[in-house]
């Protein structure tokens, strides 16, 4: 492909992400599917291409007078993002072959308009409605918090299953497969590679083997301290309660489960071979939770519970899957015995705006009331199956604070039964680091922590805990 033409396919693909719900990784997935003459290279440039157009949206709109169509951002990322002049930007719009048609006098006009002074969300690259979010929470950081959300190359972090593998094994493994895999800061169990080149962890053995999930390192922090102190015995019940792909479930679960002695060969799970083979389907896990330890994983979507299986089988855990009614009816035989609930509240996913900047264009004021409002719901029925003395953790994957402290809050004022448990008594758990103990400490705000990509350089997540007294 000319790069001319790449421009046409990323203005194309734009097109398709604006129109949709699909990640943007899906569409050019897709893109790339339909296209077979498009080589890895171009591939790779109208990725990039429409990426960069993503992370810089809203100063493209702008500059472009309100034009929101990919044709209008990509001319606007030529000019604003690769500084090109406008006889080489026309250069590539000549309209030969499958390259854009020539500029109109308009787009000509924007391009030699200049910027003026941008309003503040606009230089910031989020919606406006975010920013006016960001400058409440963060005070004088906002910026910077707005910047490393949006920023791009987040890194790769995985987790490694400890029953199956210690994380200088797993690290070993990984090195000699050529990657690059660094210890994380905070989780003891983290691993982190960097995400150019794109990694192919599902290729690796170790993945294959059960040996290592992919999950952000505030992912596994969040669940850390959900499991901080809770004894794990043949009577412990834990709650996923919405338990989604998973991810927090197999985490939960890794906290029960006996850990690999340092050196130690990896158990495989029966069935395993390197190339895949047939361990999710038929595997049968030779590593069970801690004898009776009984984790109860939920969710109101089936689809999303029959994912969770092969998963669990993978990394060697069993769970009881339960499908929810949307008035949280199925588990009525647990109410009132739960050691630990897990709300991982269904929420904007603004903290993994780094990942889908996409997202953040998508996100509406409506969109984040409606989420608060489900929050409250799914919390109202989930603290029926704490039991006395029994703990409850709010998470989400959300920077705003309709969805974080604004949720906490209405939470605590219904729920007075429920009392903070303060986040620097869960702070001793083997799976967080001495530096966790001491940038989290901090963070904290007493029972509630937030983290975030310029912060803690993790996705953004949000934590309340509680303990329930009567
Ligand atoms: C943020 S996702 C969970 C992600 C998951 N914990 C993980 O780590 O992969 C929220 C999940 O809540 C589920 N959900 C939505 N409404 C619910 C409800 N009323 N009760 C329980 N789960 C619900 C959604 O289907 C979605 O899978």
């Amino acid at each position: 492909m000319t790069p001319a033409a790449r421009l046409a396919a990323a203005a194309s693909v734009l097109d398709s992400i604006a129109q949709g719900r699909a990640p943007a990784e899906v569409v050019l997935k897709a893109w790339g599917q339909t296209n077979r003459y498009a080589g890895s290279k171009d591939r790779r440039a109208v990725a990039d291409r429409v990426y960069r157009v993503l992370r810089a949206r809203g100063r493209l709109v702008w500059a472009m007078g309100g034009r929101e169509d990919g044709r209008a951002l990509v001319i606007g990322s030529l000019s604003l993002i690769d500084g090109l002049s406008l006889e080489e930007i026309e250069a590539l719009h000549s309209g030969d072959g499958y390259g854009p048609r020539p500029l109109s006098k308009q787009e000509r006009a924007r391009l030699t308009a200049g910027e003026g002074d941008l309003p503040g969300w606009v230089a910031a690259g989020l919606p406006e409605f975010v920013v006016e979010d960001f400058k409440t929470t963060f005070g004088d950081r906002w910026t910077e918090e707005a910047r490393e959300l949006m920023a791009p190359r987040a890194p790769i972090d995985l987790r490694v299953n400890s029953a199956r593998a210690t994380v200088d094994g797993v690290k070993g493994e990984l090195t000699a497969a050529g990657l690059t895999p660094e210890r994380t800061p905070f989780s003891t169990w983290g691993l982190r590679l960097p995400s150019e080149p794109p990694p192919n962890v599902q290729a690796q053995d170790a993945f294959k083997a059960g040996q290592i999930e992919i999950q952000d390192e505030g992912s596994q922090i969040v669940t850390w301290l959900a499991g901080a102190g809770i004894p794990f015995t043949p009577d412990t019940i834990v709650v996923d309660y919405c338990a989604g792909g998973g991810g927090k479930t197999l985490a939960l679960a890794a906290q029960a489960l006996p850990q690999a002695k340092p050196g130690a060969v990896a158990p495989k799970p029966a069935g395993w071979s390197p190339t895949g083979g047939e361990e999710g389907a038929g595997g049968k896990p030779k590593v069970e939770l801690a004898a009776g330890m009984k984790l109860i994983a939920c969710d109101v979507v089936q689809k999303r519970l029959d994912n969770i299986r092969p998963r669990l089988q993978r990394a060697g855990v069993s769970a009881d899957l339960r499908l929810l009614g949307q008035n949280g009816g199925g588990v009525e035989d647990v109410n009132g015995k739960a050691d630990l609930v897990f709300v991982d509240a269904p929420c904007s996913g603004s903290g993994t705006w780094r990942r889908r900047p996409e997202d953040a264009w998508r996100l509406k004021t409506d969109e984040v009331e409606r989420l608060h409002a489900l929050q409250l719901r799914i919390l109202d029925q989930a603290v029926h199956l704490v039991k006395p003395g029994g703990r409850l953790v709010y998470v989400t994957c959300s920077m705003l604070t309709g969805e974080n402290e604004a949720t906490a809050d209405a939470f605590e004022a219904a729920h007075p039964g429920f009392i903070p448990v303060a986040i620097s008594d869960l702070l001793s758990t083997p799976t967080l680091t001495d530096a966790a103990r001491a940038k989290l400490a901090n963070a904290a705000s007493g029972h509630r922590l937030r983290l975030s990509p310029a912060s803690t350089n993790t996705d953004g997540f949000f934590a309340a805990v509680y303990e329930r007294t009567a």
